[in-house]
């Protein structure tokens, strides 16, 4: 069985982040393991509370994984500070880590500052060059190119931008638009939509993690990109068509809805 590993903060929810990445990884067909960055006190409606894990905890985690087994894809998510960051580069570097998808977390849907403002550019210097592919949603774009973007050719002239900071790939994602969920892929050449229709919910906690995991999972099975973001795109529609109304707010995507059907259980209880 291939292995995933996710590099990212806990959702105490289980939602999104480590939590929305391991779940992710099991239904798209990879064993998962998980290196945790920080742990956030959060729910459907807000986070209340953040633990940054000391960097040196972070190093040791992430020799634990690679000094003992073969990891396949990396994704990572949530990287908090300054520090968290270069603890983490240093280690895909060492490892020779292959197949990373950078998701560039930085704010939550409720709005908290899930990357320190002070981080950003390092998270742009350090981790961009290391990316197999990096997930930008329309906001994280905006930070890291500085333009605002609207249209898709706004779209398309940022993912160019970001594609000079190194990664071999950039999907810069849609789903902030009022249109429907287009997501631009550009590796240095040639843009490729990947478009479903906008799906009317309010429930869409943790679908940038969920998509990342899935890409990285993807990867990990020996998929090229092209095809890895394809599946990739279908699984999150899907998990978003039948995300859950669990919880007072922002509910979280369904990873297991193929999986429940085919078993007949009542996807909805
Ligand atoms: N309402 C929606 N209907 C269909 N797809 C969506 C919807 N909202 C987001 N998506 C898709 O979910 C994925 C995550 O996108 P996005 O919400 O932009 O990321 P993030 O969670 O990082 O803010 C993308 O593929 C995007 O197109
Ligand atoms: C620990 C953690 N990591 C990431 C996100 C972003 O979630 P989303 O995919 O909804 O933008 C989050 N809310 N919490």
């Amino acid at each position: 069985m291939k292995k995933a590993l996710t590099i990212a903060g806990s959702d105490s929810s289980g939602g999104a982040g480590i939590q929305a990445d391991l779940k992710a990884f099991a239904a798209n067909g990879v064993f998962g393991m998980s290196v945790i960055t920080a742990v956030t006190a959060q729910n459907t409606q807000g986070v209340f509370a953040v633990q940054d894990i000391d960097p040196a905890v972070i190093a040791k985690q992430i020799e634990a994984v690679f000094e003992d087994i073969a990891v396949d894809a990396v994704k990572i998510g949530m990287v908090s500070q300054i520090e968290t960051i270069e603890t983490i580069a240093a280690g895909l570097k060492k490892y020779q880590a292959r197949n990373v998808v950078v998701d560039p977390v930085m704010v939550s849907k409720s709005g908290y500052h899930l990357l320190n403002p002070a981080a950003e550019s390092k998270l742009t210097a350090l981790l961009l060059p290391l990316a197999t592919v990096v997930t930008p949603n329309i906001p994280e774009a905006e930070v890291i190119t500085g333009m605002k973007i609207t249209s898709l050719k706004d779209m398309e002239e940022a993912a160019k931008m970001i594609h000079r900071f190194g990664p071999q790939n950039v999907l810069l994602k849609g789903g902030h638009r009022a249109d429907d969920a287009t997501d631009i892929l550009f590796d240095g050449n040639t843009f490729r939509y990947f478009s479903s229709p906008r799906i009317a919910t309010a429930n869409t906690h943790g679908t940038g993690c969920t998509l990342s995991a899935a890409i990285a999972a993807n990867l990990a099975r020996g998929y090229a990109v092209y095809d890895a973001v394809a599946l990739a795109k279908e699984y999150i529609t899907t998990a978003i068509a039948h995300a859950l109304a669990i919880g007072k707010g922002v509910g979280p995507t369904h990873h297991f809805y193929d999986l429940y059907k085919k078993a007949g259980v009542f996807i909805d209880e």
